[in-house]
């Protein structure tokens, strides 16, 4: 432990330390280092590897009545890569300048809040204050490539269903003024392939019906598309007269582009990678006939999606949600100003609500720049430690619900 410092901020670092960086996490060390914290706290544990390699590692605090529906905390334990020469320190040192802010990859996203799940229940623990509701922790893999191996199979598996979550806490996103983002949907990713075909021959000559022109025409259309999209986004409003967000609207951004093996050749085959995420208020069975009208509109063309995701529920923000009712009544008596939006981009999150759980996504990082996949990623400390309180008392609040 470095001198006087919070034990609590000494395990984030340690935690931060351990390189579970893609392309090649480091699980092994990970799942390790969980099992001791488990252990040192006073909690069962349990992991699932439904693919080698790549483990779930699940946390349990039984509650007194067992028979209610379960809290879920859940965190990823991967993080993105880095380009280590544009940090200005190690990014796994998790050191921490004079101001106590926290430098490393994973300092927002996620391990700030997989810690402070670990240290709330260690406090509640403490103090012999055992709630109604079970509460499981999830430390999952793979989330920062799309969750295929990681929550995809986890919500779909047999072990899963007995745990019967009522509710979920996930991953938010950093706030730069004193407020937390707290986010009840997310628009769905596609990523997806048009790859066209066409006549081929000598570069010289003016050849009609090209790979490239039946591309271009497309690309035109979708990027047309993008325009009036980012449009809406400057001066759109919502029901309620707000501004409109980036969950308001869709995004379609060209993304990869291939073709061509030679100057003076007239490639026969051309293709462009598009990345989509599309509002939950749009209608995701016409969207994607819209789609594929426009990829029918030129011949000998097709379509492959890379990534697809084919549901978009949100979590209900009103009163019958009473989870949500009860977080926003917790955050209101602290006078905490929260701020609901859809996540731009996909987490975890998606698959628990597809699975028809309600999920809040919200990371106690106030007043911080969004670091999130930047470079000098960070934390202050005392604002992590402000996090522990909070998520101390919500979770209390939220696994003494006893109404559902
Ligand atoms: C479709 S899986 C990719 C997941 C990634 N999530 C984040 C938060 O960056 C994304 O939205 O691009
Ligand atoms: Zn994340
Ligand atoms: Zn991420």
């Amino acid at each position: 432990m470095a001198d006087g410092e919070n034990p609590s901020v000494t395990r984030f670092r340690e935690y931060l330390r351990i390189k579970t960086v893609q392309p090649n996490p480091d699980y092994e060390s990970c799942k390790k280092w969980l099992l001791n914290q488990a252990k040192d706290i006073g909690l069962t544990s349990q992991v699932f590897e439904y693919v080698k390699g790549k483990p779930i590692i699940l946390l349990t605090w039984t509650g007194r009545d067992p028979e209610l529906p379960a809290i879920l905390l859940n965190s990823h334990t991967d993080v993105v890569p880095v380009f280590e020469d544009k940090w200005s320190c190690d990014p796994f040192e998790a050191y921490k300048r004079e101001n106590g802010d926290i430098i490393a990859r994973g300092a927002q996203d996620m391990k700030c809040v997989g810690t402070s799940y670990l240290e709330a229940i260690r406090c509640l623990k403490d103090q012999d204050k055992q709630p109604c509701r079970t509460i499981h922790l999830s430390y999952v893999p793979d989330e920062e490539i799309g969750g295929h191996d990681g929550m995809k199979l986890f919500v779909k598996s047999e072990d899963f269903k007995k745990l019967n979550i009522g509710f979920a806490l996930d991953e938010g996103i950093a706030c730069p003024h004193n407020a937390l983002k707290v986010f009840y949907g997310e628009r769905t990713t596609w990523w997806i392939d048009v790859i066209t075909r066409g006549n081929t021959g000598h570069g010289s000559q003016f050849i009609n019906d090209t790979a490239v022109s039946k591309l271009h025409r497309i690309i035109n259309k979708l990027l047309s598309f993008r325009e009036s999209q980012e449009m809406q986004l400057e001066i759109g409003r919502d029901r309620s007269g707000r501004k409109y967000t980036l969950g308001n609207v869709t995004s379609i951004n060209l993304t990869i582009l291939q073709a061509g093996a030679q100057y003076n050749i007239i490639p026969q085959e051309a293709k462009a990678g598009f990345d989509i995420r599309i509002s939950p208020d749009v209608n995701l069975k016409d969207f994607k006939e819209l789609l594929e009208k426009l990829i029918k509109s030129e011949s000998d063309t097709t379509l492959e999606y890379v990534h697809y995701h084919g549901d978009n529920s949100c979590t209900p923000l009103d009163d019958s949600n009473v989870w949500w009712v009860t977080f926003r009544d917790f955050c209101d008596v602290r006078n905490i100003s929260i701020e609901p939006e859809i996540f731009p981009a996909a987490t975890d999150s998606r698959y628990l609500r597809e699975f028809g759980i309600p999920a809040l996504g919200v990371s106690y990082i106030k007043n911080t720049p969004v670091l999130l996949h930047d470079h000098d990623e960070r934390i202050n400390e005392n604002l992590f430690l402000e996090g522990i309180e909070f998520y101390t008392d919500l979770i209390t609040h939220l696994a003494n619900i006893q109404t559902i």
